[in-house]
């Protein structure tokens, strides 16, 4: 069984396939493998993996990145439920900067987002009660948290469901200000 990844529209972020393994037990799906993830830029070990459960559909977390000298790769994959999953390029001088990729993810269809340094992430949950599984290249670094406010006119992500329960936080990112350069690595 291997991970298969499958290319975005804003380079280097990419949609893993994890093809569960089933038989008349269940299933067996790989959530991390460190030699077939190098292949998509992934190198060193896994620093920290976290795990956030949602409680009402349409809470949205996001979106949140960590500055440098902290910037991080991100594995995030839903193991119970459904989500919309969106990365923001947030790469200072990428042709694609602002630009958004949003896919489902879930339970059931086994992918998950291989997100690189230099992207905003977040989530819409699509159904009550959803886990997501994070696997972090760097470990958690308070000051260096940063975030962007997920309705901001700038992203313009199209969320499925009305927003709801963002954390004070979240709500208090400032929109972007015009000439918004991104963030430089
Ligand atoms: C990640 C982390 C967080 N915290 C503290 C910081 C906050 O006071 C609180 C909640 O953390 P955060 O705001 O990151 O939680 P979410 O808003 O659910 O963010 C999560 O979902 C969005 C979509 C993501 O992309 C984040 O990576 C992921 O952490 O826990 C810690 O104490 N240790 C940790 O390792």
């Amino acid at each position: 069984m291997r991970l298969q990844g499958g290319e975005t529209p804003l380079a280097g972020l990419m949609v893993i396939d994890r093809r569960r393994l089933s038989d008349e037990r269940g299933y067996l799906s790989r959530l991390f493998c460190q030699d077939e993830l190098a292949a998509f830029g992934w190198h060193g070990p896994i620093m920290q993996i976290n795990e956030t459960g949602t409680v009402h559909k349409g809470t949205v977390r996001g979106m949140h990145f960590q500055r440098p000298p902290h910037a991080e790769i991100k594995l995030v994959t839903c193991t119970r439920g459904r989500i919309l999953d969106v990365a923001v390029d947030l790469r200072e001088g990428s042709p694609t900067v602002l630009k958004h990729f949003a896919i489902e993810l879930s339970e059931e269809n086994g992918c998950s987002l291989l997100i690189p340094k230099g992207f905003a992430h977040g989530f819409q949950a699509l159904t009550d009660d959803v886990r997501l599984i994070y696997a972090h290249s760097e470990p958690y670094a308070a000051g260096a948290e940063g975030g962007l406010h997920p309705q901001d006119p700038a992203l313009a992500i199209d969320w499925p469901l009305p927003v709801e329960r963002l954390s004070a936080r979240d709500a208090a990112h400032p929109f972007l200000t015009p000439g918004y350069l991104g963030v430089a690595a």
